[in-house]
């Protein structure tokens, strides 16, 4: 389903907006977000390094002598930071935890670097402690890729904790600076990561709804296809697919030079049947037949399918004629013996079938029509012998007919080779 929530559409749509989507988008949301982040920043993680290397190499070199121990003390502790959680993003078993990682070495550079200044005092070189706060917040901001609140967590409350260390260790917090550099490029850099954060959640919205609607499409295109190769009322394949698999196998069969057998089947006075039960009693009979059918197929390669009206088509791969001969006698015993009433039927009162069967090995391609024939005229032929028999047909050779002594009485002028069972 696309997603109509108007609460998911609260978060895309112009304006002001609350950055959070409904409960399970979030979290997918969430996930996708953190995925992306520490894909970003295994390589971010150098940059940020390098940065603060030119960084702290220009404040070493400018600040005063009786400073510079100290201060580089304290400020060789965000260069650890970054390098361990550099490490750590490298190792993909920890990836669902960088914002935890990553947010809390984000805190603790923040104030590190806010708290510096407050130990350095009014030199020159304390000014420039001030860029190194206003370089961990840029980075927190806008370089980690934490989600907008875990990064104000850590600006805003790192930048308290230095101050306080600060206040209370150090030399004091000079306000005035302070204001105009931690404060201001707070400000500055929660709106840059607030953007950010509003592109990227509409960024994944869509994306999401273009995967839904591709899904959509493509199991609707599926469903279409799966419902133009099937028989709306007994569910076997139909005509169309049965065409297909015939053409399929014959060439298979073709290359492989192994028989392919065909069975056509054909219910016996079915128009009595539906004038005396009515079409619905009918159409629930060929589905009780189709049921049946299907158990007659079940090797790989095997089909059924409704022909067309009452009759149905099994067709058998790798399958000579002895096999197929047992298989049209099986399938004839078995539908009598479901038992299903037809009290207009010629001989019995059970529904039973007639069957015309053919098997060939196939000598060129595209004549699959051959066996359908042949297996036509086989039908045809236990029509003639009176029903509720098989047939079996062998093109190019002459046809013989086998009738079993159960069967019905031979009316047939001698054309095919069949039984009753
Ligand atoms: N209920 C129902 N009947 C169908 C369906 N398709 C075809 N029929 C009926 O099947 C009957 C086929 O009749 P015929 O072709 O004369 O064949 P028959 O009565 O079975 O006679 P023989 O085949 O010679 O034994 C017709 O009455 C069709 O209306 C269907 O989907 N549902």
């Amino acid at each position: 389903m696309l997603d109509q929530d108007p609460r998911s559409r609260r978060v895309v749509s112009p304006g002001l907006r609350w950055l959070r989507f409904p409960h399970r988008l979030e979290l997918s949301y969430r996930r996708y977000q953190c995925q992306q982040a520490v894909s970003a920043f295994r390589i971010n993680a150098f940059y940020i390094l390098l940065l603060y290397i030119l960084l702290i190499s220009g404040i070493y070199s400018m600040a005063s002598d009786p400073i510079r121990g100290p201060w580089l003390a304290w400020y060789i502790w965000v260069g650890i930071i970054v390098l361990i959680a550099g490490c750590l993003a490298q190792i993909r078993a920890l990836d669902r935890y960088f914002p935890v990682y990553a947010g809390i070495g984000s805190f603790l550079a923040v104030a590190v670097s806010v708290a510096i200044p407050g130990f350095i005092g009014h030199q020159p070189s304390g000014q420039l402690a001030q860029t190194s706060v206003i370089y961990a917040l840029v980075i927190v901001y806008a370089m980690v890729g934490l989600r907008f609140p875990v990064a104000m967590l850590a600006g805003w409350g790192g930048g308290l904790l230095g101050l306080l260390v600060a206040e209370t260790l150090g030399q004091g917090v000079d306000w005035l600076v302070m204001n105009r550099t931690y404060t201001g490029i707070s400000l500055l850099s929660m709106f840059l990561c607030y953007t950010t954060e509003v592109r990227d959640r509409m960024l994944f919205f869509n994306q999401r709804q273009v995967i839904t609607q591709q899904r959509r499409t493509q199991a609707m295109a599926e469903r279409l296809h799966r419902l133009s190769r099937q028989d709306s009322l007994t569910g076997l394949a139909n005509r169309r697919l049965f065409d297909e698999e015939l053409e399929r196998e014959w060439r298979r069969c073709l290359r492989n030079q192994e028989p392919l057998a065909l069975m056509l089947v054909d219910v016996d006075c079915f128009k009595d049947y539906n004038d005396h039960y009515g079409h619905l009693q009918g159409d629930r009979c060929l589905q009780a037949l189709a049921a049946e059918f299907k158990r007659y197929a079940r090797r790989g390669g095997d089909l059924v399918a409704r022909f067309g009206g009452e009759e149905f088509v099994l067709l058998y791969p790798r399958t000579g004629e002895q096999e197929a001969r047992v298989l049209a006698s099986r399938l004839c015993a078995a539908i009598r013996a479901l038992g299903l009433p037809h009290h207009w039927n010629q001989h019995r009162d059970v529904v039973t079938v007639s069957v015309g069967v053919a098997t060939l090995t196939p000598r060129s391609p595209g004549q699959p029509l051959e066996l359908l024939e042949a297996a036509d005229q086989a039908l045809y032929s236990a029509k003639q012998r009176g029903r509720d028999c098989w047939s079996f047909f062998q093109p190019k050779q002459p046809v013989r007919l086998v009738r079993d002594e159960t069967g019905p009485p031979d009316k047939d002028s001698g054309l095919g080779k069949s039984s009753s069972d």
